[in-house]
């Protein structure tokens, strides 16, 4: 059901970031009803120049009753960058936080690995049953937590920001991903519709996650530097962090 039209440059990602995409999916095809998301053909999958390497994009994008889309894009810039990138965008009728991920190797390292159940409530709180959902996880320790930038005040109190030190970290991480998905999936199931009032306080609270999201000048870089300017713009814009008035 994907959408990319060449092979696939998954087998060609760092080990943790392949194993961490099909634990993405294969957790989507446990809880969720996938149909086809039909990003515009050409985005599919993309190629660009980074500093004389080529920077390749390959996105699979799907949909449900809950999300409106589920995006997982993997990136590879030559030798230098392998990324992972995912958010799934709840529809607009329910009252679900986003759920994003980031994932940054280069040079054979996972530099940046962030997870998080994002709310998207005037007061920043995410829902009673996530909060105890997620307290409830066992205890994960990573030696290298990061600090998050000054756009990251959209993330939770749950947000997990590290740079993993060895592979067990990175297992770990990876099984935190899978934990925050399988909570998100669940409740996801169960939501109901809210009310016309509340869809508007959901449409405000996705539209200042995708804002602030919009303000990562690291992704911004790289795009900039393989496709220009306005193809990073629109591209940030409308496929990576698009949202719907
Ligand atoms: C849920 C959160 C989340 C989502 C969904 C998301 O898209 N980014 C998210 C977070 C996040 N990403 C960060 C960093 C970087 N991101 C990229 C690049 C890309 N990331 C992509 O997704 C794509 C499109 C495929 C590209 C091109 C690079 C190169 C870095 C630097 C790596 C490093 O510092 O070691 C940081 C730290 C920002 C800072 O410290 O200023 C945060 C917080």
């Amino acid at each position: 059901m994907s959408v990319t039209s060449k092979p696939s440059i998954r087998d060609k990602q760092y080990p943790a970031i392949r194993q961490l995409a099909d634990c993405i999916e294969s957790t989507w095809q446990k809880y969720l009803q996938l149909e086809p998301y039909n990003l515009p053909s050409e985005l599919g999958y993309v190629e660009g120049k980074l500093e004389g390497e080529k920077l390749t994009i390959e996105n699979r994008c799907y949909q449900t009753r809950e999300f409106r889309k589920l995006h997982l894009e993997l990136a590879k810039v030559g030798e230098l960058l392998d990324i992972l990138h995912c958010v799934m965008f709840p529809r607009q009728e329910f009252a679900l936080p986003m759920f994003g991920t980031d994932l940054v190797g280069g040079r054979g390292q996972i530099s940046a690995a962030i997870v998080d159940l994002s709310p998207i409530t005037p007061d920043f709180s995410l829902p009673d049953s996530y909060r105890q959902a997620l307290s409830a996880l066992p205890a994960a320790t990573f030696s290298q937590p990061r600090d998050l930038p000054g756009w990251g005040d959209i993330f939770s109190e749950f947000c997990l920001f590290i740079r993993p030190t060895n592979l067990g970290e990175e297992q770990l991480f990876i099984s935190r991903v899978q934990a925050f998905l399988e909570v998100h999936c669940q409740e996801a199931i169960a939501a109901q519709p809210v009310s016309l009032e509340e869809k508007a306080l959901v449409v405000a609270g996705q539209q200042y996650y995708c804002t602030k999201q919009q303000q990562n000048d690291k992704t911004r870089r790289v795009l900039e530097k393989a496709f220009g300017n306005d193809w990073a713009e629109h591209y940030m814009n409308n496929v990576l962090f698009d949202f719907v008035k």
